[in-house]
């Protein structure tokens, strides 16, 4: 598949800037596995709090994972485990996105382009990671506020987590590296969720799965909003919502605190 905007460099993952790369220093531990990793064995299985169901290790294809499920961060097996990496029912993301995806305009202009799909996904399925550049709060806030004010579109996404007391916020902008996932456009009803996934280190990693079964040729879409994101607030940052969904709210959600 071509890479759509020759502006924007292609990576496989995030890229984090020199202003945030010491917060994903510390490397996780491997388990010690060496058949199959289990929930009673594996400690990365035990440090999850959402896991992959699979029916074959071998159809990687059936992978999914299922909503009821998600009570935290997924933690795959990494390069510092001692299970089989072909063969491992804890690895998914780290293998990059499914082929069947092209990236082409939509059929209403003001979406621009957008991600679709050549074949039938399954519900639960992995599509891809949404990839780019890790910036601190105040670069997106800048680069937000810079879209909004020359009319561009907006790439950045805020992933809010939750430990204890605490929320950790990641910004993730594709704008000028990023991967396919940059393409996929917020829709009211969406086709897609995101989960938030970690391999070897402990920065996040956003993957978009299939809420539903994907009809071939359908477009990949998933909610743009959070508790965090309004469609409310002022003109200037409020975008028309061409999702043509029942339900559709509008205007496109966006993160108020980058106004
Ligand atoms: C992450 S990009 C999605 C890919 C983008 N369509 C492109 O051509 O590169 C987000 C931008 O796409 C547009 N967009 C996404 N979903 C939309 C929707 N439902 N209605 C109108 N515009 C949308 C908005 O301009 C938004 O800022």
């Amino acid at each position: 598949m071509e890479f759509a905007d020759e502006y924007t460099h292609e990576i496989q993952n995030c890229l984090p800037t020199k202003e945030v790369e010491d917060l994903y220093e510390y490397e996780l531990q491997g388990c010690e596995c060496e058949i199959n990793c289990e929930i009673d064995n594996c400690a990365c299985l035990q440090r999850s709090g959402t896991f992959y169901n699979y029916n074959d290790v071998l159809e990687l294809r059936n992978y999914s994972v299922s909503e009821k499920n998600v009570r935290g961060p997924t933690y795959e097996c990494n390069e510092n485990c001692k299970c089989k990496e072909k063969i491992c029912g804890n690895r998914l993301v780290q293998f990059g996105p499914r082929k069947s995806l092209e990236v082409r305009p939509c059929e209403d202009p003001a979406k621009g382009l957008g991600l679709f799909t050549t074949d039938e996904i399954n519900e639960g399925n992995f599509i891809c990671e949404y990839a780019g550049e890790i910036i601190t709060e105040l670069e997106a806030s800048k680069r937000f506020r810079s879209n909004g004010e020359q009319n561009k579109m907006n790439y950045v996404f805020c992933i809010n987590e939750n430990f204890g007391e605490r929320t950790s916020k990641t910004f993730i902008d594709p704008t000028y590296y990023g991967n396919i996932g940059r393409y996929i456009n917020h829709s009211c009803e969406p086709n897609c969720k995101l989960l938030v996934i970690r391999v070897n280190d402990t920065m996040p990693i956003l993957g978009v799965f299939a809420d539903q079964n994907i009809e071939e040729k359908t477009e990949i879409t998933y909610d743009y909003g959070d508790a965090e994101k309004s469609t409310e607030g002022t003109t200037s940052h409020r975008k028309i919502c061409h999702c043509n969904s029942k339900n559709c709210r509008k205007y496109l959600p966006f993160n108020i605190n980058l106004t």
